[in-house]
């Protein structure tokens, strides 16, 4: 068995046989970030109150690196998942057999152990020390043991697709607890999930971009899915092996969080009741799947309900209860323990009934302040069923389910799509309409074409339109005007600018507004209970087109360069992979002064270069014209599998240069081995930041960056 346990620090560069193999700073080390002024870690992980509470998920409340070592139980001819996994975490990997002796040693690392050397491999070893993921490709039509997923902490079932590192990127992100969606949902104004009833998900794959804007989850009702062979046999459920393949398919189509859900026949489901081992058995693979979202059914026995609340690792449970005689009533003293009993084990508390009367929503209006009163705890997402009940699924705000046209058939009576909803809250008066801009140098571009298509389906009454940015006052006069719902600014304007009442930390810290949001205050500095905020969305399209094919701690402590006309054009990017801790940042082409000058290298020379350590991402914001001079840094430190160990490869180039450019950065750094991104990525991702900012709504990126086409929009 190869091992590769090379010294991460210390790659030799395959281009310039002069350059030393060690790494040497050019002038000193730059100071360490963590003692820079400015406090990145703490802008990003608590954010102010008065930023934004969205984000894509991508931001992590945590990126520490793995601190056990991560298991790859892998099949015969499969090593190569493990060299993939280690890239994405960007660490080391091996195949030493001996996990008791590895563990020992003090660098955590990514192991390889074949499936029929795992229960050896375990033997003498401190389990609490490791974590243990069952890999299984599923293209020959296999399943995994079962004896194997079970001695597992985790399994990752995949197939050879375009898609497979991104899917594997966020399953590692997740069970690692590096990105944890749920933080960020949990405190949006609304959130909705698409309840999907597609038999088979190929069914759902060719609209689910569409299907899922407005959604900020997805849901699997695996208890309707059809396993072709079981087709019309009475009582069957779809098998463990169908599901996990039908799961593999959705999450490699959709970047957003799944909700598991296997519905029982008492409510409104397939799921027979007989033996609740069954949900059980499905419901503790589904954590093991590493699935965002878990629906555990309040019937089930407390012993299921806690042990799956005991090994959730990081899925969030959902505890749900349906009641369909239509006599139940939310005033009842039942419904406060339902309540009560939900909450024991449960992140987020569903309780759904059938209702005739108009006055049972009134009813769980009230109930829902009582819970409200109750304080902190976990989340109630309530609603009625049935045509009168359609009133609480506009009203409420966590977790509403949702459907769509395209969809099969919907998944409960009363189902409202994301646009009626918004539709009945406008008309209730509860979404005002209001005037959103693009605020550019230009006009009516495509860009606002696309957000004006984004409001049509989303049935916002919103307007959207481009404006000049004109001559000094313009933008004072426009955000001034009552109707003002927000902008997009673009080129950015300065936080320093004073008509916006506030700005976000990250905005401050960036130096630029390119976003004026909304948003509610107690009071409200224009006397709707709302103000003005300036934001700042590129950094976070930065990140998120960072850590889409690595785990955010891949990049923590590891060398960047920079090369940009300007401070200006460089500075979110400088902020985004501060978020990610990033070691050394070396730059080019300009000399930073700002408050995240700290910590910043400046190549003055080509004898620099041949100073620095391999870089693990190199980011140019060069204006176009000069966009080519980043090529020769891109071929001098190319990916190179003799010169650096196939699990410490990748390399990350992301290219921020727009319009008409000289040379082809992104060809050449594809061509030398790295990944890399263009900024039609990075805009996708800040567009759905945008979105969210401006008006509460999640477009998935694949529907921007579809609807997009070759050149943004
Ligand atoms: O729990 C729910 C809510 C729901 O029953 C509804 O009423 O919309 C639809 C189900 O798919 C989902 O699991």
């Amino acid at each position: 068995m190869p091992t590769a346990l090379p010294p991460m620090a210390t790659p030799l560069l395959n281009e310039t046989a002069a350059v030393s193999a060690t790494a040497i700073p050019l002038v000193g080390p730059p100071t360490n970030n963590a003692s820079s002024v400015l406090n990145i870690a703490s802008i990003v992980e608590n954010p102010a109150p008065e930023s934004s509470n969205h984000s894509n998920g991508a931001v992590a409340s945590s990126i520490d690196p793995p601190s056990r070592t991560v298991v790859i139980v892998f099949r015969p001819t499969q090593e190569h998942i493990v060299h993939l996994v280690a890239e994405v975490l960007g660490k080391p990997w091996t195949t030493e057999t001996s996990l008791a002796t590895l563990t020992k040693a003090n660098d955590v690392v990514v192991a390889g152990v074949l499936a029929q050397d795992l229960v050896h491999s375990l033997e003498g070893c401190d389990r609490s020390t490791l974590v243990l993921i069952n890999t299984h490709c599923v293209e020959d039509g296999s399943a995994p043991e079962d004896q194997l997923s079970e001695i597992c902490d985790y399994e990752f079932l995949y197939s050879h697709s375009l898609f497979l590192r991104r899917y594997l990127t966020r399953f590692l992100s997740l069970i690692l607890g590096q990105t944890r969606p749920h933080e960020d949902l949990r405190t949006k104004t609304r959130t909705n999930f698409i309840s999907t009833t597609f038999p088979d998900v190929h069914a759902a794959l060719p609209n689910l971009d569409i299907l899922s804007v407005g959604s900020d989850a997805v849901e699997i009702r695996v208890d309707l899915l059809v396993e072709p062979s079981l087709e019309g046999v009475p009582g069957s459920v779809p098998s463990l092996k169908y599901v996990g393949q039908q799961l593999m398919l959705l999450r490699q189509h959709t970047e957003l969080p799944i909700i598991f859900t296997t519905r029982c026949t008492k409510e409104n489901g397939k799921f027979p009741m007989g033996d609740p081992t069954l949900f059980y058995k499905y419901l503790r693979r589904a954590i093991q799947w590493g699935v965002e979202y878990v629906d555990v059914e309040l019937w089930l026995p407390e012993d299921i309900r806690r042990c799956l609340a005991e090994t959730k690792g990081n899925s969030i449970i959902m505890s749900a209860f349906h009641d369909f005689s239509g006599s139940w009533k939310w005033t009842s003293p039942e419904a406060q323990r339902i309540f009560t009993e939900s909450t024991k084990y449960a992140d987020i508390v569903k309780m759904i009934a059938m209702v005739s009367t108009i006055e049972a929503n009134y009813e769980l209006e009230y109930f829902r302040s009582t819970v409200k009163n109750r304080g902190p705890g976990p989340l109630l997402s309530a609603v009625n069923m049935g045509q009168m009940g359609q009133l609480s699924r506009a009203l409420n705000t966590v977790f509403s389910p949702i459907t769509h046209p395209l969809l099969p058939m919907i998944a409960a009576p009363g189902q409202l799509t994301a646009a009626e909803i918004n539709e009945a809250l406008h008309i209730m008066g509860q979404l005002p309409k209001r005037d959103l801009y693009a605020i550019g140098s230009f006009r009516a571009t495509p860009h606002s074409m696309f957000m004006e298509k984004c409001l049509n389906e989303l049935g916002l009454p919103h307007t959207f339109s481009s404006i000049d940015r004109g001559p000094k006052g313009t933008m004072e006069s426009v955000i001034s005007q009552p109707q003002f719902g927000g902008a997009s600014v673009n080129p950015p304007i300065p936080s320093s600018t004073t008509y916006i009442p506030s700005v976000s930390d990250a905005a401050r810290a960036i130096g630029l507004i390119d976003t004026i949001a909304m948003r509610p205050t107690a009071e409200g500095s224009n006397g709707n209970g709302t103000s003005l905020i300036g934001e700042n969305t590129a950094w976070k399209g930065i990140r998120s087109t960072l850590t889409r094919d690595y785990v955010p701690s891949a990049y923590r402590g590891r060398a960047a360069i920079i090369l940009a006309g300007s401070e200006t054009d460089a500075s979110a990017a400088i902020f985004a992979l501060r978020s990610l801790e990033v070691g050394p940042i070396y730059t080019v082409g300009f000399k930073a002064f700002g408050p995240l000058a700290v910590g910043l290298e400046p190549f003055t020379s080509i004898q620099s270069v041949k100073l620095v350590e391999q870089p693990f991402v190199i980011v140019s914001a060069l204006p176009p014209e000069k966009s080519l001079l980043v090529q020769p840094l891109l071929r001098h430190y190319r990916t190179n599998g003799r010169s650096s160990p196939p699990s410490t490869r990748g390399k990350v180039y992301l290219d921020l240069t727009t319009g008409s450019r000289k040379g082809d950065p992104l060809g050449v750094a594809t061509s030398a081995g790295w990944t890399a991104y263009g900024s039609e990525d990075v805009s996708a991702w800040t567009t759905v930041e945008t979105l969210r900012l401006l008006v509460g709504q999640n477009v998935p990126f694949d529907f921007v960056r579809m609807a997009s086409g070759r050149s943004l929009f």
